[in-house]
């Protein structure tokens, strides 16, 4: 027997004990779970009896506190078991991935460390059979190849040498193959895991991070974590182990609902939902920037989302007003509009604040008027948002005196009359309790009324109080359309800063919309930020980390504005600025004003070069599409070359989409896209294929991605991986403008196995900057 297999079948036996070790601990784990739920149930029956049956009893009240208590103690403790009993279930399957020997200082054996997705103790309690892989010592695992190494632990640093790195492919308990790593993390598992098929959902890529990648997974100093990377370099996968990390370095204080991920869309969130709980974690909270908008201002408008944005971006061009739109939309999302916003903030402490009446039954109550008339009246050295508490305490009480008036309305006598005997009674008690009866100055029928009366005001104006409490009384909508129709009336702030050229043409653009109560996509977030000035800002401070992935398509007055709404939180922004597909701002271009927001001391900045989702010849395809693409390395994993087909007819088209599919599919390729500009583009292409074979369309508001055949735009695919994709018209006539070569580089770039270029007419640009060598063309 050889040396391999001599260790191997040690290695086996070693799997084998764990496993026994694993199975032993899942049976008495089961039993203690079987026994703590029928106690569970036995106590909240008998708890339930005892409440029923001593209701009356004084001590019921103060033990049922105390019961509560044990009750929910218990639960957790229930659901703490169960969740290490999916742990041990988990590691059942696959107990670790990895072994390191390391010789620490002056002993004389190396202690031999296994990793996994979770840590193991065996039967005595005191000595580790797995580690977990977010244990200090396993940081050797990921930073080191053998020879010296050192790890930081809470007491200090460990200094030593790694006699030995070995990983594991191991499943359903048997190691299926093992590999020595001399330099990093060995390249044949890397081979063997990216060779693998697109899935519908994520993997964690817990056994084979990559140093870089690994900084980034255990940065806790910095208050901004900034990784910039080329498509497909790992940075969702290494924020999603990040929060895993995250959670288990700080499991005493971090809740994973105090992590929020902002993400690019629906999908995008499914197809990431599942890693934390494969890891063992719950899941972090999941939105998109568009959710939050609408949950703080949809109720007002009809908002645009930044997909129809991006669908007038790609397809409005032959508008007579296009360049004025994209000029709006980049000056909005600018820190210069920002700071014009604060100016007319400012302006608002003297004049031009708008209110609302306040009406009733179509009478008003307090005029727009009186109220811009006392809000004037407060010192101007307070804040907006002081003052407008000051006026809402001012209006309640104003209300109260117009409420005693109202009771005297004939409408609440008419109401009074339909009231029930129950009502009168309550009265009547009211009254008793009140000790009024006994007032001669008062008949009981009067004082019955009065009571009755105010009742009834008091129901009707309680909407009113909310409004009053919740500001709805400032008309927010008119103070920003204020500053889109009439500067030349509004000249204060406007001093030292500059316009934007087409001014009045962004106006129009702006109050078109704002009058039919729809709120472009642009505007979304200044109108946020002004209300908050407004009104004061709703920061959330039980987040203490946020992430931004596909971080390139928010703007500096996005990024600003998050910052301010997370004042206690961290944040890790991923981005790949070549694959920048909306408009937004100069600025945020690159990433030097990211930079600047919380100051060098506080921010670290990673980038990552090297791109493991497509095979060689796609990255040497794809790179060769953008400026600067030669800093991209390829992962040495080997495959075709895109093929790129040219033709010149529709039908030709649809033809050569068609054969590229079925040859996907014959090559056993399960997930496979095809790419479209926009998505009328994709309707189009769906509607031309539907017929010829099972495919789906995604569209916004998909929520979820299946195997199969899709037709999808490019915009929506950001962030996702195919086994292939079809690019389904790569002609000048689609991407044309030089604004578009990130989208037709972002689409292309979803390809992991496989890449199919079809084109109904001449190149465009892009195209036509790749070498021909580094594809086949079929004509
Ligand atoms: N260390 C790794 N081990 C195994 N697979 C990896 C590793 N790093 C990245 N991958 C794989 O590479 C692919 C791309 O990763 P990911 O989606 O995280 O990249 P990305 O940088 O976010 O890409 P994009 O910018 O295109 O959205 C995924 O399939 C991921 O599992």
């Amino acid at each position: 027997m050889s040396a391999e297999f001599e260790s191997r079948d040690e290695e086996q036996k070693r799997v084998d004990e764990v496993v026994g070790e694993i199975d032993k601990q899942a049976a008495d784990l089961a039993g203690e779970l079987g026994q703590k739920k029928t106690d569970i149930v036995e106590f909240r029956k008998n708890f339930w009896e005892e409440v029923s049956l001593n209701f009356e009893d004084a001590g019921t009240y103060a033990s049922l506190k105390q019961q509560t208590e044990i009750l929910s103690e218990n639960e957790r403790t229930y659901q703490l078991s169960q969740k290490k009993l999916h742990t041990l279930t988990r590691l059942k399957q696959s107990p670790y991935f990895g072994r390191i020997d390391f010789r620490d200082g002056d002993a004389r054996q190396p202690e031999v460390i296994y990793l996994g997705i979770a840590s193991l103790l065996a039967a005595n309690g005191l000595d580790f059979l797995v580690y977990d892989w977010r244990a200090p010592v396993s940081n050797l695992y990921y930073d080191y190849s053998p020879g010296p190494a050192r790890y930081d632990t809470p007491s200090g640093v460990i200094e030593g040498d790694m006699t030995l790195k070995r990983q594991y492919v191991i499943r359903n308990g048997r190691i299926e193959s093992m590999f020595d790593a001399s330099l990093t993390i060995g390249d044949e598992l890397l081979q063997e895991v990216l060779g693998q098929q697109a899935n519908s959902q994520m993997r964690s890529i817990v056994a084979t991070i990559q140093k870089e990648q690994n900084l980034i997974i255990r940065d806790v100093t910095s208050q901004l974590l900034i990784v910039q990377g080329a498509a497909g370099s790992g940075k969702t996968s290494a924020a999603l182990q990040r929060a895993a990390y995250l959670l288990y370095r700080f499991r005493e204080h971090l809740r994973a609902d105090q992590i929020v991920l902002f993400s690019p869309n629906h999908m995008f969130n499914s197809y990431v939902a599942t890693v934390l709980p494969e890891l063992g974690e719950d899941n972090m909270a999941q939105t998109t920037f568009q959710e939050y908008l609408a949950h703080r201002i949809g109720s007002l408008f009809q908002l645009e989302d930044p997909f129809q944005q991006m669908e007038y971006i790609l397809s409005g061009m032959s508008e007579s007003d296009y360049a004025q739109r994209i000029e709006g939309i980049q000056w909005k999302a600018s820190k210069e509009f920002m700071l014009f916003l604060e100016h007319y903030v400012d302006y608002l402490g003297h004049e031009g604040m708008l209110f609302q009446d306040i009406i009733f039954r179509d009478e008003i109550l307090l005029s727009a008027q009186t109220i811009e008339d006392q809000f004037y009246t407060y010192a101007s050295s307070l804040r907006l948002p002081n003052r407008l508490g000051l006026l809402s305490e001012w209006l309640l009480k104003e209300l109260k005196k117009q409420a005693i008036q109202e009771r005297e309305k004939p409408w609440v006598e008419d109401e009074m009359e339909l009231l029930d005997r129950e009502e009168y009674n309550w009265a009547y008690q009211e009254l008793q309790k009140q000790e009024r009866l006994a007032d001669p100055a008062f008949s009981d029928s009067r004082s019955e009324r009065d009571i009755l009366a105010a009742r009834i005001v008091d129901v009707h104006f309680r909407p009113l109080q909310q409004d009053i409490q919740q500001f709805a009384y400032v008309d927010i909508p008119g103070i920003y359309l204020q500053l889109f129709a009439s500067l030349e009336n509004l000249p204060i702030f406007n001093e030292g800063l500059g316009l934007p050229q087409h001014w009045q043409a962004i106006c129009k653009h702006t109050v078109g919309p704002l009058d039919q109560a729809k709120l472009l996509y642009e505007d979304a977030t200044p109108f946020l930020y002004l209300t908050e000035c407004i009104e004061g800002f709703q920061t959330n401070n039980t987040i203490r980390h946020v992430f931004i992935d596909e971080a390139q398509d928010f703007s500096t007055f996005q990024f600003m504005f998050i910052k301010r709404l997370f004042p206690r939180s961290r944040m890790t922004v991923l981005g790949d600025w070549n694959q920048r597909i909306f408009i937004h701002d100069q600025a945020s271009e690159d990433t030097e004003l990211l930079q600047s927001l919380y100051g060098d001391d506080n921010t670290q900045s990673v980038r990552l070069t090297r791109s493991y989702r497509s095979t060689q010849p796609i990255i040497e395809f794809t790179r060769a599409s953008i400026p600067g693409g030669q800093t991209i390395e390829a992962f040495d994993r080997q495959g075709n070359k895109p093929t790129v087909k040219q033709v010149r007819s529709t039908d030709g088209l649809i033809a050569q989409v068609l054969s590229s599919i079925l040859e996907l599919q014959n090559k056993g390729h399960r997930t496979i896209a095809i790419i479209c500009k926009t998505a009328n583009e994709s309707i189009e292409a769906h509607r031309a294929l539907q017929a010829k074979l099972p495919i789906r369309l995604v569209e916004k508001e998909t929520a979820a991605f299946a195997a199969g055949i899709i037709v999808i735009p490019a915009y929506l695919a950001k962030g996702i991986e195919f086994d292939a994709v079809v690019i389904y018209d790569a002609s000048q006539h689609k991407y044309g403008q030089e604004s578009e070569r990130k989208l037709f580089y972002t689409a292309c770039t979803r390809a992991m196995h496989d890449l199919h270029v079809c084109l109904n007419g001449d190149f465009n640009p892009f195209l036509s900057d790749v070498p021909p060598h580094l594809y086949h063309l079929i004509q």
